[in-house]
């Protein structure tokens, strides 16, 4: 049986995890916290897993390499210097592993590597995303790692820039540049979390999209990352890509 903590545990995501983990027959539950709680209560924990908020996952990242707790992070709103101060915590624990994941449904990742395979046979990519309004940043950690591997695939191709005539704009109407590709980002009522990729080239457009229609589609994806983070090869992982073969 595999010990697991879960921090977040009354939120949206966390609660789900704690159902996730207490239904499956590999997996135990040591302790579910939330904000405010001591941290102490998953000490006996071998992985825990983060679904908090982009402003608290740090520190929570700090007390668990320090206690030598493996990690499987869900929570957004990672940038480099985050990332930067993460693997000089971690070079100071060899035993600890961390992996972080934008989205942990299996079709959302299978989304962000079909858009990395077209992306360099079109000429214009944007991404719309599509939200709960509850959600704190924008746009998703999804949306963002999707336009980083575009970017990505569209420079090892040697791509050109994207066509673009817009001279005036309202700020804000042609949405976020992130690395390069449009990103615009929706929050709806009733909606969960959902992402179309929109292609385009002479006389064609291709559009992937991805729609998570309840919490429960994350699960298989955590449980993934639950089993294998402690064997994982590299102390950090990023994405879920490496843990299904899709790299
Ligand atoms: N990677 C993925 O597949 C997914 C990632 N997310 C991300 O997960 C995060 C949480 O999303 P939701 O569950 O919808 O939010 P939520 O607001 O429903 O839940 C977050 C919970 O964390 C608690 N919390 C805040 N600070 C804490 C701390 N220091 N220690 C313990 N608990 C703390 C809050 O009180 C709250 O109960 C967000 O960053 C979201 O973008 C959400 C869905 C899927
Ligand atoms: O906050 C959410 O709900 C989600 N957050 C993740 C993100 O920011 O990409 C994953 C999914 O989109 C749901």
């Amino acid at each position: 049986m595999i010990k697991v903590g879960v921090f977040g545990a009354d939120g949206r995501m966390g609660a789900e995890v704690v159902k996730a983990v207490n239904a499956a027959e590999d997996t135990e539950l040591v302790a579910g916290i939330d904000a405010g709680d001591e941290r102490e209560a998953v000490r006996g924990a071998e992985v825990v897993v983060d679904f908090t908020h982009p402003d608290a996952v740090m520190d929570n990242l700090r007390w668990l390499v320090a206690n030598g707790i493996h990690a499987v992070v869900g929570t957004t709103g990672f940038d480099e210097p985050k990332l930067a101060e993460l693997r000089e915590l971690l070079a100071k624990h060899p035993e600890v592993r961390v992996l972080i994941a934008p989205n942990f449904g299996i079709a959302a990742v299978l989304m962000m590597h079909f858009a990395a395979k077209a992306a360099p046979y079109f000429d214009s990519a944007e991404i719309v995303e599509l939200h709960h309004p509850n959600k704190a940043d924008a746009p998703s950690g999804t949306a963002h790692r999707t336009a980083g591997i575009i970017s990505q695939a569209r420079r090892q191709a040697g791509s050109t820039a994207m066509p673009d005539a817009t001279t005036s704009e309202i700020e804000g109407a042609r949405g976020a540049d992130v690395d390069g590709v449009h990103v615009h980002a929706l929050r709806i009522a009733g909606l969960i979390a959902h992402q179309e990729v929109i292609f385009g080239t002479h006389g064609e457009t291709l559009k992937i999209r991805h729609d998570s229609m309840s919490r429960e589609s994350f699960m298989p994806g955590v449980l993934l990352g639950v089993r294998r983070v402690a064997g994982l090869p590299d102390q950090l992982t990023l994405g879920l890509e490496p843990l299904l073969d899709l790299e």
